[in-house]
């Protein structure tokens, strides 16, 4: 068994197992402390001192309760948050204001339903300057993809939730950010279509290559899925608890991997960090 779980504390100096260490890693985050201002006045510390690293090209699933901070970091990353302390590095330069490399797949399905697919993948290309017929056949070229191709001149209420997932994948991946930040993106899907946009995913990962930092709260989605699966403490003040590398064969096949040895022994070991963790977060809803 290669993979390895590592506490925080051993990560601080460096010598962590599960760690990315690269100065210029696609997403940089150090000591990165996240404060809500409430209307009663009061602070609501959500994330503290989390340092988190996602390498270029490096798939990495955060885990952790509910309501403990994971689209907090997430959002950290896509500039949408500024930390009240701590640094954000995006391939080594310091975050000011939006994230330009990254693209953003929500849990809700962000097309406007008053556009076909086609133009729903267009759009993006288009906002950007490319002339309406070359953004319509680059579209066209990504819905097939993500296997939509017949299903260009739909609008998003002919389509399943999966096929909108799909045109929600063709319309982050067509601006080719080099980092996708996606937050619970399957989630409302049923357990089969999750499993299949888990394998296109996985697939058009490979392919393109590019940084991933994945928010779920399915550890075996994460594990199947993830080069890294990282652990968040219940809140307040969530911190970083476990850092593994899941070096599980590639191409994997989400199907298949978790039937296999390694990926229970792996879930074991991580569940057991988790659970402890998960349970903190009910007590405190109790
Ligand atoms: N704008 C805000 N103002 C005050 N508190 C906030 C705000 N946004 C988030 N929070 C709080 O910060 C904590 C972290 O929220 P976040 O959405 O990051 O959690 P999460 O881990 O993604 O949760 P879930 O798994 O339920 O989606 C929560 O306790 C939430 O109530």
């Amino acid at each position: 068994m290669s993979a390895r779980g590592v506490e925080w504390s051993q990560q601080a100096g460096g010598r962590g197992e599960g760690v990315t260490q690269t100065d210029n890693a696609a997403v940089a985050l150090q000591d990165a402390t996240v404060a809500f201002r409430l209307a009663d006045a009061r602070t609501y510390t959500a994330v503290e001192n989390a340092t988190l690293t996602v390498a270029d090209g490096e798939f990495v699933a955060i885990v952790g309760p509910t309501g403990c901070g994971k689209s907090t970091l997430l959002n950290v990353a896509a500039g949408l948050l500024r930390p009240a302390a701590g640094a954000v590095r995006i391939f080594g330069a310091p975050l000011d204001g939006l994230n330009p490399q990254a693209g953003y797949l929500f849990q809700a399905d962000a097309l406007f339903p008053w556009k076909t697919a086609i133009d729903n993948v267009a759009i993006g290309l288009e906002i950007a300057g490319t002339p309406r017929s070359e953004a319509l056949s680059r579209a066209q070229g990504w819905l097939e993809t993500v296997g939509l191709g017949a299903f260009a001149q739909r609008y998003p209420h002919m389509l399943s939730g999966g096929q909108r997932k799909r045109v929600g994948l063709a319309q982050v991946l067509i601006r080719d950010p080099k980092i996708l930040l996606m937050d619970e993106p399957f989630g409302p899907l049923d357990a089969q279509t999750r499993q299949i946009m888990g394998n296109l995913l996985l697939q058009l990962w490979s392919a393109h290559k590019k940084a991933v930092l994945f928010v779920t709260h399915d550890l075996e989605e994460a594990i199947a899925l993830a080069d890294r699966v990282v652990i968040m403490s219940a809140g307040p003040s969530s911190r970083i608890v476990g850092d593994w590398r899941i070096e599980l064969p590639r191409p994997r096949d989400i199907f298949e991997i978790r039937l296999t040895h390694d990926f229970h022994t792996l879930h074991r070991e991580i569940w057991a960090v988790l659970r402890e963790q998960v349970m903190k977060a009910y007590g405190q809803v109790a």
